[in-house]
């Protein structure tokens, strides 16, 4: 069974097609890449398949739990959201707590984990410091760590090195590879396409709301031009580019 399916699965806000026909596969135990222009539809995308949206047409499962049924999807997927919510008055370690607690999470383990997740994020001297007075960068830690506090077995990632100094970069590149080898299934959206050629075993890229291309990200760069050296960049830009022609126009400047 696929961590992720989805079938035919659409959006529509009036008359825009968020997203169209969706068809996914993702095995277990991968990082999947999930690439696109703004408002290509990713967000939409993930606040489908996290239960937060119903689709207008379609369907899909995550961890086997049909993406309607945000109850049962609760226990199996994390989610880091583009602007994740946070508890200005509670201090890091307050909020993981909290956060702990709705997933049912026992105390004891809890804390332990929370423990030894701030320290990796270089976090443990702030723990009780409240998130008002923290950097964004600080932030954005939290928010990664409540996303998979609970062990999801499928965790959704916005732009999860949003913010971060090149240090926490690595440490939360090298932490989503640690959970694909573990048998968590990552979806990465992300703007930050060596992030994606760094870790991701596969990649999708979303256009206007359609899947226009998915493969490894060797295939990928095999397939689009002649050049030997294509980047997941060059392919991002060649297969999005409203007219092809401009990405071939050689500048002498
Ligand atoms: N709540 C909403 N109401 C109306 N239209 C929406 C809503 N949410 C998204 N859209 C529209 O759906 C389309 C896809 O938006 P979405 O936020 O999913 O894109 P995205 O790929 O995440 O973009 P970005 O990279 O800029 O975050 C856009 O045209 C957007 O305007």
């Amino acid at each position: 069974m696929a961590a992720i399916d989805t079938t035919a699965l659409t959006k529509r806000y009036g008359e825009t097609v968020a997203l169209s026909a969706l068809d996914l596969s993702i095995p277990s135990g991968v990082v999947y890449g999930f690439l696109g222009p703004n408002g290509a539809g990713k967000t939409t995308t993930m606040r489908l398949l996290t239960g937060l949206t119903p689709p207008t047409q379609g369907s899909g499962t995550v961890a086997g739990a049909s993406i309607t049924d945000r109850d049962e999807l609760r226990a199996y997927v994390g989610y880091l959201p583009e602007e994740p919510p946070l508890y200005e008055e509670a201090t890091g370690e307050e909020q993981l707590a909290y956060i702990a607690g709705l997933r049912d999470i026992p105390e004891t383990y809890a804390r332990e984990r929370i423990h030894a997740l701030l320290s990796d994020f270089d976090l443990a001297a702030d723990a009780d410091t409240r998130i008002a007075e923290y950097s964004k960068g600080m932030r954005q830690k939290v928010a990664y760590i409540q996303a998979i506090l609970h062990e999801p077995s499928v965790v959704f990632l916005d732009e999860p090195t949003s913010g971060l100094d090149p240090r926490a970069a690595r440490t939360i590149r090298e932490k989503i590879r640690g959970l694909a080898d573990d048998g968590t299934t990552v979806f990465l959206s992300t703007h930050i396409l060596p992030v994606v050629e760094a870790v991701a075993d596969s990649v999708g890229i979303l256009y206007d709301g359609e899947l226009i291309a998915e493969d490894d990200p060797d295939a990928l760069t095999d397939s689009v031009g002649t050049e030997d050296s294509q980047t997941l960049e060059d392919v991002f830009l060649e297969l999005t580019a409203d007219d092809p022609a401009e990405e071939t126009v050689v500048t002498d400047g």
